[in-house]
């Protein structure tokens, strides 16, 4: 089975504008309310690709129910949140015009009773299940939380994933996680230094690797992707040519496509290729990827 937990989904509000100027009224052209959340995202492509998951988290307010009813009787993606007693989900605000502006809430607290409400779900996982972490959490949470989720499944062989920034994701490490998956910029913020060029990435994802990130994919926007596998070496990909719609949701994308190509093959570069089509295919629509498009650009993906 696959597991998604997102600690904070969001409904994203798409903004989109010809122009956006601040300290004034700016009227848009096109609005929409669509469920996110980056573990939500993952579930929501995976099942574009035929493949079942249960999205995990937490939920709260008349924006949780909303995120709820689209995950079910849109996508038809199967979910098992906690509901918060207190508080909304946040709303993530999604500026579209010459270039993208994005505006993420905090999100509502998570009580001590909820947080082990997810930790026995959790104990239900079985060897050999995939569970994807991804995203950030509530500022009240210590951002330990993802590593105490790992230490608490340590005696079982999880394929565990982790798309997180910073501390949240340096700390799991040393628990050896199936793969993370930084962007370039998430992994120039661990190292306090501007990484650019693919052999900057590379050195400094061998750093996270020594620490005990088994797979390690590197996503670059536009410029495609770099992945370090436990075998010891890497490749790259540059990203298909197409015209940039709506890139939110193309690195959760990424690595629903990633873990669908690994689950089909089992091989490495297959699964980069799944990746980086998924990544680019929602980067091209107004939506998450589609299992059509995802194979019109796979195609003519080389690695
Ligand atoms: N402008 C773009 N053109 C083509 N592909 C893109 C574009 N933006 C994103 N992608 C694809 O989606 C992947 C993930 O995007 P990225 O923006 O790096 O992730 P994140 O959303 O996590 O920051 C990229 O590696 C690439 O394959
Ligand atoms: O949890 P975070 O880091 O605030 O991110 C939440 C946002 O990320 C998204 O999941 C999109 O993520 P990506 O663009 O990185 O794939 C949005 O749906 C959501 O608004």
């Amino acid at each position: 089975m696959i597991y998604t937990v997102t600690f904070n989904p969001s409904l994203d509000y798409i903004a989109r504008l010809d122009s956006f100027q601040s300290g004034t009224i700016n009227r848009l052209n096109y609005e929409n309310f669509l469920c996110g959340g980056k573990g939500i995202n993952v579930s929501i492509v995976l099942k574009n690709l035929s493949m079942d998951s249960t999205a995990l988290g937490f939920t709260a307010g008349f924006t949780g129910k909303e995120i709820e009813r689209q995950l079910t009787d849109i996508f038809h993606c199967h979910c098992d949140f906690i509901h918060l007693n207190e508080g909304n989900t946040r709303i993530n605000v999604k500026i579209k015009a010459d270039n993208e502006t994005e505006i993420n809430g905090q999100g509502p607290d998570i009580s001590t009773n909820a947080l082990n409400a997810l930790f026995e779900k959790l104990s239900t996982l079985q060897d050999g299940d995939y569970l994807v972490l991804a995203g950030s959490i509530p500022n009240t949470l210590p951002n330990d939380i993802y590593e105490k989720i790992l230490k608490h499944l340590s005696d079982k062989k999880i394929n565990v994933i982790v798309d997180a920034e910073g501390k949240l994701l340096v700390n799991v490490l040393s628990y050896h996680p199936f793969l993370i998956k930084p962007n370039n910029h998430e992994l120039s913020g661990i190292f306090g230094k501007e990484l650019t060029t693919v052999e900057e990435l590379v050195e400094h994802a061998k750093l996270l690797q020594e620490k005990g990130a088994r797979n390690i994919l590197i996503s670059r926007g536009g410029d495609g992707a770099i992945l370090l596998t436990e075998k010891g070496d890497y490749m790259q990909c540059p990203a298909p040519k197409g015209i940039l719609i709506n890139s939110v949701g193309a690195g959760d994308s990424m690595v629903a496509g990633f873990v669908a190509g690994y689950i089909n093959t089992n091989d490495y570069k297959e699964a980069f290729r799944m990746g980086v089509a998924s990544g680019s295919a929602s980067a091209f629509s107004e939506n998450l990827a589609t299992k059509p498009e995802i194979d019109n650009l796979l195609k003519d993906i080389i690695i």
